[in-house]
């Protein structure tokens, strides 16, 4: 087995705020493999960003060790290499963030190129590299304009191929998509995906959205509280999540968060109940609805019905509202599982009402 290129061993993370301690992040080891596009994900506040700052050091570990393609940037409470050292290194981890950060006074070659300075390129080759990393995100046509001239996907695009300038082995994406509307999000996270196959990138994401983690990730993290409380491969983390957060996450996506706003959930019956199915292929050709009533006489009726594909395979997410005393309800929550679906009771509205 290889090593990961990313190996977070046993990572604390405090700060001090006023009097109080805040414990951002706490003993979390994280292995990344090479060639992963790694989803974190979780709510506000979680200890994501922070977590991820490790891995270049901008955010030092209170405790814990950071060893990034097999050199040890950090461990016994101290960084293990120079300044200088660290500052070359960093320059093989690129990073995108939510607002862009471009330099706005400048045009979007200008952009690039102001990560190239380091470079041992002389200025012809920087330019030639520019241009062909601006080709590779889509925006070559688009070189001399101003960052202000640019849609909000477009300027993530510079933004990508500035952080690829120095040819970065690992890309993190902090919430890089969050500020952009549907369609942009999508054409961002196929060319991450693009750059995922084209150049072995491996890459971080960061995010709150499900939908981004299930369109391009195929390793999944849940962040609570500053830890992490589940993570495996994408569509196993999918079909069988352990906890309550990845549960409500996994079923959260912006699609089904909308619809179910347009309920008015709080003013389910007493014999009523929702619940979130998640089942697997062999089920999606099914109507497990129907066979519900058919068996147990058990109505549910839908209000949200979804099948997508994760990892090749078809994955169906029903929100149901299921009617009965509650024998009938716990059987048909019974029947649902021997049939390998996933149930989860959604008593905890913060999924839409966030
Ligand atoms: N520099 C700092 N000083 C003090 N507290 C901080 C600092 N940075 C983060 N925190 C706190 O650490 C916790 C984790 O924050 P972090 O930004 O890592 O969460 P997150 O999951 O990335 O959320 P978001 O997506 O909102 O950034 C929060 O309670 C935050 O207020």
């Amino acid at each position: 087995m290889t090593n990961p290129i990313i190996d977070l061993h046993d990572i604390n993370v405090t700060f001090k705020q006023g009097k109080e301690i805040v414990h951002a992040v706490k003993d979390v080891s994280l292995e990344i493999d090479q060639g992963d596009i790694y989803g974190i994900v979780g709510y506000s506040g979680a200890g994501k960003s922070t977590l991820v700052r490790t891995i270049n050091l901008l955010q030092k570990p209170t405790a814990g060790a950071v060893t990034i393609n097999g050199d040890v940037f950090f461990k016994d409470h101290q960084q293990q290499l120079s300044n200088k050292e660290l500052q070359k290194k960093r320059r093989n981890i690129g990073m995108i963030f939510q607002h862009f950060n471009l330099l706005n006074e400048t045009s979007v070659i200008e952009n690039v190129l102001f990560a190239l300075k380091h470079s041992e390129l002389d200025d012809d080759a920087q330019e030639k590299k520019a241009y062909e990393l601006l080709e590779l995100v889509g925006l070559k046509d688009k070189a001399e304009f101003y960052p202000v001239q640019l849609s909000g996907g477009e300027q993530q695009r510079v933004s990508i191929a500035r952080a690829l300038a120095n040819d970065p082995e690992i890309l993190i994406s902090d919430e890089a998509t969050s500020a952009l509307d549907p369609q942009n999000t999508n054409q961002i996270l196929d060319l991450l995906q693009k750059l995922n196959k084209q150049l072995g990138l491996t890459v971080v994401l960061i995010t709150h959205e499900m939908d981004a983690v299930k369109r391009v990730a195929n390793k999944i993290a849940v962040m609570e509280h500053g830890q992490i409380i589940e993570r495996g491969p994408l569509q196993k983390v999918f079909l069988q999540p352990q906890q309550e957060l990845t549960r409500q996450f996994v079923g959260g996506s912006l699609a089904a968060v909308d619809t179910l706003r347009a309920f008015d959930l709080d003013h389910l019956a007493a014999d009523e109940e929702l619940l979130q199915l998640v089942y697997n292929g062999n089920n999606v050709t099914k109507s497990i609805i129907i066979e519900l009533y058919k068996q147990l006489g058990v109505e549910a009726s839908m209000l949200y019905g979804n099948i997508e594909i994760l990892g090749g395979q078809p994955v169906g997410t029903l929100f149901v509202v299921v009617k009965g005393n509650q024998d009938q309800r716990q059987s048909a929550i019974k029947f649902l599982q021997d049939n390998s679906v996933t149930v989860t009771k959604i008593d905890d509205r913060r999924i839409w009402n966030e």
